[in-house]
């Protein structure tokens, strides 16, 4: 195999790293497999050279991702020239791979004891971050080398890939001043003030003619509309003005979110009902409808039994819509004690109460503007709270307990709830006005036993998050396992099935899950050689039966009429097509 050189790619991994590092307020730096630095912010080169100690290096491409939380005093950093006086505070490593071919590594470093606090801190969503960094690395490379020729085109999509990374807003500019190229982050911020690149053109610079190419001073009122701070950066060729870049920081006001700390974490590519793992028709059908409404702001009820994964619903639909960089807030109704319920929800003034906070506190309305409120377990809601919870979902505008002025938010409520609440609305416990409101657009997620087809692509899923966060690989499940896995009924599912996986992946000492590293309640229902065979010929049986039920409903329509029609057709009974339609989750 041609080995694939990083060197070759140097300006778009270049854009990365500076990007990440801009972003996260870390050091990076990309090395290649033997040891030599391809780029690197410029204090790691001032600080750690451009020779990377080799064993070191080795450990980290046999091992996949490695902390080093203690550089200079690990068994790896023997021989290195740094001896036990590393400038590094804190690294975190990964390996670059091609087709399983390791063509270098990546690392987030430290130099200060606020980042080794903060990657010490929060190693998992570190490690998360860098894997996407390598896995990003890894597509500039494929992309490039698929082609053997990098056309203009190829580097353009790159660096506009690569741009929109940043979580800085940034516009490129032609000498006219017209708007050339925005990142994601720009088109969020116009999108917020109501803003088009038209707009920005005009308010930018009166004139760029003429200009001295070294200053490029931003228009008053264009930092004014933005309520930002920005600054231009000329891009001068032979010392003429060909254009530039306005760049607004995130830290600003207009990029910023209304609570500090809530910001969403960076993530190098779309969040969103991508994350939302399954391949049965009722998690395809619940992605349809979430992708329709993820930028409305209609309230959702999400309905379905615990651990079968409405909060991950919920979050992956306020990913995936243009409230996103907004606050993702959830509450859980039923661990809240009434008493504390509403000054939980709306907040409360300075004095409100005895034991009240010395300048008042802000409720999770307040917290999630302009993003989404989660109300979890909402059939929990106390009877007496749901009157003022349909008054504010009504009206968009909150009071603070012991408070004297009411004020407008802008928030999507999300509920979900594992009871069926029409019953307790028949029951008189729970509102019926309230519930109308709030069942706008209902979702409901069934259990896993009623999708078996989910099983694997969620297992899989769960093995790859596992291996990240320990950094042991596995290849996957062998098949009676998977047969095992499928076969079970899986009561606390989606949850029960990501516990069970950890589970195994903590007793495996094979590089393959087996049946005996699943948990004992699973394994007591271990299927063996010609019942494992048995099992998985029923479950090919079984979608052999949904796939030609579905075509048949296809055919004939899913009113009364063409079940009957698909009853007739299949040759079974109308209440046993029923029974079926319900068992395979159809
Ligand atoms: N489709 C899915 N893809 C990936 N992960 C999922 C999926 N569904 C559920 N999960 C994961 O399973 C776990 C349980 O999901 P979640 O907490 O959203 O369930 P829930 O229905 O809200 O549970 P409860 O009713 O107990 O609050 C979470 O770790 C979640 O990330």
């Amino acid at each position: 195999m041609r080995m694939l050189s990083l060197e070759r790619y140097k300006p778009a991994i270049e854009k990365v790293i500076t990007g990440i590092s801009d972003i996260l307020n870390v050091d990076a730096a990309v090395i290649n497999e033997r040891g030599l630095l391809v780029v690197s912010t410029e204090r790691y080169l001032k600080q750690k050279g451009n020779h990377v100690h080799i064993p070191s290096l080795q450990f980290i491409l046999s091992k996949g991702q490695f902390l080093v939380d203690k550089p200079g005093f690990m068994e790896m950093c023997e021989g290195c020239r740094f001896l036990d006086s590393c400038p590094a505070k804190v690294e975190l490593l990964s390996s670059i791979k091609i087709a399983d071919q390791a063509i270098g590594i990546v690392s987030l470093t430290s130099f200060t004891k606020e980042g080794q606090h903060r990657l010490s801190k929060h190693t998992e969503k570190y490690q998360q971050i860098l894997l996407e960094i390598s896995e990003l690395i890894t597509t500039i490379v494929q992309t490039h080398s698929a082609t053997q020729t990098s056309s203009a085109d190829e580097e353009k999509l790159l660096l506009e890939g690569a741009l929109d990374t940043l979580n800085d807003a940034y516009l490129t500019f032609d000498r006219s001043g017209n708007i050339i190229h925005t990142n994601t982050s720009a088109r969020m911020l116009l999108a917020q003030n109501e803003l088009l690149p038209a707009d920005i053109s005009r308010m930018f610079l009166p004139s760029l003619s003429g200009m001295a190419a070294h200053y490029l001073p931003v228009a008053n009122c264009l930092v004014d509309k933005l309520d930002a701070s920005a600054e231009a950066t000329p891009i001068v060729v032979d010392n003429q003005l060909i254009g530039g870049v306005l760049r607004v920081p995130r830290e600003s006001p207009a990029t910023a979110l209304p609570q500090a700390g809530q910001r969403r974490s960076l993530s190098l590519r779309d969040e969103g009902l991508d994350h939302l793992v399954g391949s049965s028709e009722a998690i395809r059908e619940v992605k349809e409808i979430a992708r329709k409404i993820k930028d409305s702001s209609s309230t959702v009820l999400i309905t379905g039994e615990t651990g079968t994964g409405k909060g991950h619903l919920a979050k992956a639909i306020h990913d995936s819509g243009n409230r996103a960089f907004y606050p993702f807030v959830a509450i859980n109704c039923a661990s809240i004690p009434e008493s504390l319920f509403e000054s939980e929800l709306f907040g409360y003034e300075d004095g409100a109460f005895t034991g009240a906070k010395k300048g008042g506190k802000p409720g999770r309305f307040e917290l999630a503007d302009g993003g989404t409120l989660f109300l979890d377990e909402i059939g929990d809601m106390p009877l007496s709270l749901q009157a003022k919870l349909l008054r504010v979902l009504q009206e968009m505008v909150v009071e603070r307990v012991g408070g004297t002025r009411a004020f407008p938010i802008n928030v999507r409520v999300i509920a979900a709830t594992n009871q069926n609440l029409e019953e307790l609305v028949a029951n008189k416990a729970f509102r019926a006005d309230l519930y109308y409101r709030l069942n706008v657009i209902p979702l409901h997620v069934p259990p896993l036993a009623e999708r078996r087809e989910d099983i694997e692509p969620l297992a899989n899923a769960f093995l790859q998050k596992c291996v990240t966060k320990t950094g042991r690989s596995f290849f996957g499940f062998s098949p009676n396992t998977l047969a095992v896995l499928k076969a079970y009924d899986w009561p606390g599912n989606v949850r029960e099935l990501e516990n069970a996986i950890e589970y195994a992946m903590n007793m495996e000492s094979d590089s393959v899950i087996t049946p005996g590293s699943l948990p004992p309640r699973l394994r007591s229902r271990l299927v063996t050689g010609h019942s494992a065979a048995t099992t998985a010929i029923k479950a090919r049986v079984a979608d052999v039966q949904a796939d030609a039920i579905r075509a048949a409903l296809q055919k004939h329509g899913t009113d009364l009429k063409g079940k009957q029609k698909v009853s007739e057709e299949l040759g079974i009974g109308i209440r046993t097509l029923y029974r079926k339609l319900k068992l395979l989750g159809i």
